[in-house]
């Protein structure tokens, strides 16, 4: 029998990154309890297209207990990780990000929340540990499915849209086409930071291409944003919050009130990060245009015509750092 296996991977493409130290303590937090958050919302989507929850209801147990499982599958030996690999895209993932030559200092497991798309792959991820890892993940993704909902009904009722569940129906559709995400960024080699003081990219800037990004980390830091501006600013963690992004899915929806954010992560050079990132997308044949009630009078649609399922398969061509967006854009005229 032939076996087939993954071409070397060149480390030096992996990209670097200066060391930075400074955290940004700007982004908005929003309690979820607040009789204002649904305003807060608003303005934080429209400022950064990012920011973070709290009083969020999500039972920290949930958590550590996914947390403590995704550590034992990343401990497990190279050989038995590979099993569960390569993505296509669901599975397990080593420094290769996505199908167009991406790589960073990451090894991750990406899962698709719904049940009709679930490989053989995500299967044998579960065999390795199988009911305790499987329900960790379930239970986990319903909690944070929930927060995602929530968020999007108080951002509709905002941004006054009826009814209110206008965004939030698309991830509550049995055919929500969204996916969830085990990352883990193992430490950036002492030597590469002692002699250049700097870190390897773990995962290089993007967007996410759904509607919105729930994201949960442990206490190491990495995560970090772009400002309108362009300069980079890093997110100091907090293991009992969630962080949220625009996706831009979400830009459309608004035509471009909202921006989907650019984000990346670094490698920290002393602590492993572990990250669980539910993206929530609406159904493939979806089609994705600005909903009236965001438009004023005479206002146009930034936005060509396209359902989810041609703008997925679009990104799906992409490197990480294009503007994905930019091809359904419509110029002048159109
Ligand atoms: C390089 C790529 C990886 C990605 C698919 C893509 O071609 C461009 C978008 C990438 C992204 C970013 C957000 C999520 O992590 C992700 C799962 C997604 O939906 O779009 C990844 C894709 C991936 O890793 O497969
Ligand atoms: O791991 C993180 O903190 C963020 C990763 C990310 O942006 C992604 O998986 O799309
Ligand atoms: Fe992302």
């Amino acid at each position: 029998m032939v076996v087939l296996s993954q071409p070397a991977l060149d480390f030096s493409l992996i990209k670097t990154c200066k060391s930075t130290t400074s955290s940004f303590n700007g982004i908005p937090v929003i309690d979820l309890s607040s009789p204002n958050a649904k305003n807060l919302l608003v303005k934080a989507c429209e400022e950064f297209g990012f920011f973070k929850v709290v009083n969020h209801g999500v039972p920290m147990e949930f958590m550590t207990k996914l947390e403590a499982e995704a550590i034992k599958f990343f401990d497990l030996p190279q050989s038995d990780k590979d099993k569960a690999g390569p993505p296509d895209p669901f599975g397990y993932g080593n420094k290769r990000i996505g199908p167009n030559g991406d790589v960073g200092w990451i090894e991750y497991l990406l899962f698709s929340t719904n049940p009709q798309f679930i490989s053989h792959k995500s299967i044998s991820i579960f065999r390795e540990n199988p009911e305790i890892f499987r329900c960790a993940v379930n239970d986990y993704v319903s909690a944070v499915k929930r927060v995602a909902c929530e968020v999007l009904e108080l951002i509709a009722e905002g941004l006054k849209i009826q009814p209110r569940n206008a965004f939030s129906k698309l991830l509550r559709d049995e055919k929500s086409d969204s996916f969830f995400r085990l990352n883990h960024y193992p430490p950036c080699p002492e030597l590469l930071q002692a002699l250049s003081g700097r870190n390897l990219v773990g995962f290089g800037e993007h967007t996410d291409p759904q509607i919105i990004s729930v994201l949960k980390s442990n206490d190491t830091t990495g995560l970090q944003i772009a400002m309108k501006d362009g300069t980079w600013v890093s997110v100091p963690p907090d293991t009992n919050s969630f962080f949220i992004n625009v996706g831009d899915s979400l830009q459309v929806l608004t035509n471009g009130r909202f921006r989907s954010v650019k984000h990346r992560v670094l490698a920290d050079s002393m602590k492993s990060r572990v990250s669980m990132i539910y993206f929530g997308g609406p159904p493939l044949s979806e089609k994705m245009s600005p909903l009236p009630s965001v438009m004023k009078e005479g206002e146009e649609s930034l936005y060509k015509e396209f359902t989810w399922c041609e703008y997925k398969m679009s990104a799906y061509k992409t490197r990480l750092a294009d503007n994905r967006l930019g091809l359904f854009e419509k110029t002048a005229g159109q």
